[in-house]
């Protein structure tokens, strides 16, 4: 993915906006959640897809417009993006279409979910992931491999999912032990199973490097753009602002609110004076994992801050044995910014919701269920 990343963020760092041509919205139904009125009306099968890949699920739920970007003040207080909150509107239109599927085919989604060697962290994001699955009705299967694990092990794992008619979607839990090399896990899995929208062949069709679209799209930065369009965050013609260009997050981001028409400028670790493209951003996305790099002086008054950043630190009074801290120094940024993301609470819940929902889309497919 080392090319793409240069030729996105190309010399002065900026990605060049292209002419995006919008597609008819969804409206009405949409493959991955049921609107309150389509609950038991069976979805649109076969012919082509009208939506772009890009779009959210469901704009007709917004909870907007409530925010804008705006080039004066900000609040006196910034409105906090309640991911969490969104998140449950999502997994509660999501359980109706699982009951859909199982009373049309008999069958409900299955997720598969890896975990290689013991960090903490993943064991509770996996346990997260999994509770999650329960909530709507999805079948999760969880294997723990030791960190001893080989490459080969962790491919031979993937192509028993990838044959398992049971399972419509498969997740390898990252970062994986030093030994591994994960862009070779990744390609390993089935592009119609690929619901982390991890696989390699999956990120280069994102950033057009391919002629036809990603199956699917990775879960936080779906899980950004949902929570924008929820809240009526309009990024078109607006400055957004990226920092952090990982495979993961940061990169598919960046081309997501491009394809979303907002004119997108990548900071890195070694990108001079950042705050020279923060201050003048309307939308800044953090994903960096530094903890509190983001400052209220950073920050734009009125623009909307997206908090990725989920450092785990040591907390003995939590059951977890830690808790996350953001990017983004809170207490500054809501004083300057017009709505923010709280961690926890905030793009989190997003990421799980956007995977269940990938997942749900990819067993709809597999059963004929969606055009999407
Ligand atoms: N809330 C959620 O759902 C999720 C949260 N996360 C969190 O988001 C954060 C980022 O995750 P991920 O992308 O996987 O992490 P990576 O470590 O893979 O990538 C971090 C990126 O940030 C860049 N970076 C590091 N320091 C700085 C800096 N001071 N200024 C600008 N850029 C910097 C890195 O540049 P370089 O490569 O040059 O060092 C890299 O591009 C983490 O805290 C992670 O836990 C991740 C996934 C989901
Ligand atoms: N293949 C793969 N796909 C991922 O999407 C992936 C991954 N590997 N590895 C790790 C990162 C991190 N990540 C998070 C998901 C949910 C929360 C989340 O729900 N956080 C809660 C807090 C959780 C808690 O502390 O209880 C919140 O922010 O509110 C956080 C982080 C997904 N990632």
């Amino acid at each position: 993915m080392h090319r793409s990343r240069r030729l996105v963020t190309g010399s002065l760092g900026f990605v060049l906006r292209q002419a995006v041509e919008r597609g008819p919205r969804a409206r009405g139904f949409c493959s991955a959640v049921v609107h309150e009125e389509d609950s038991l009306r069976p979805p649109v099968t076969g012919g082509n897809s009208q939506v772009p890949f890009w779009f959210p699920y469901h704009t007709s739920q917004s909870r907007g417009p409530l925010v804008s970007p705006t080039n004066g003040r900000g609040r006196a207080m910034a409105l906090k993006l309640d991911g969490k909150a969104i998140s449950q509107d999502i997994k509660r239109d999501l359980s109706k279409q699982v009951a859909w599927m199982k009373e049309k085919v008999g069958s409900v989604p299955g997720l598969a979910m890896i975990r290689v060697g013991d960090r903490k962290d993943s064991k509770l994001y996996v346990h997260v992931k999994q509770v999650a699955c329960e909530e709507v009705g999805i079948k999760s299967f969880v294997t723990d491999l030791p960190g001893s694990a080989s490459e080969k092990d962790i491919l031979a794992l993937i192509e028993e999912f990838n044959n398992d008619s049971q399972v419509h979607g498969i997740l390898v839990q990252l970062p994986l032990p030093d030994h591994i090399r994960s862009n070779t896990v990744l390609s390993g899995i089935d592009l119609d199973k690929d619901v982390d929208g991890l696989n390699p062949v999956n990120l280069e069709r994102l950033s057009g490097l391919r002629h036809s679209d990603p199956t699917f799209v990775p879960c936080t930065p779906l899980g950004c753009i949902e929570l924008l369009s929820r809240y009526g965050v309009n990024m078109e013609k607006k400055r957004a602002v990226v920092i952090g260009c990982s495979n993961v997050v940061g990169y598919p981001t960046a081309v997501l609110l491009q394809k979303h028409k907002a004119s997108v400028t990548i900071v890195e670790v070694d990108t001079p004076n950042p705050t020279e493209a923060t201050r003048n951003a309307d939308i800044v996305v953090s994903a960096t994992g530094v903890p509190h790099l983001v400052r209220g002086n950073w920050l734009k008054p009125g623009a909307v801050v997206i908090d990725v950043g989920t450092t785990a630190v040591e907390d003995p009074e939590l059951e977890s044995g830690f808790r996350v801290i953001g990017d983004v120094c809170f207490e500054e940024a809501e004083r300057v910014a017009a709505a923010i993301t709280p961690v926890p609470g905030g793009v989190g819940p997003m990421t799980t919701a956007m995977l269940l929902s990938n997942t749900v889309k990819a067993a709809e497919r597999r059963y004929g269920l969606t055009s999407r």
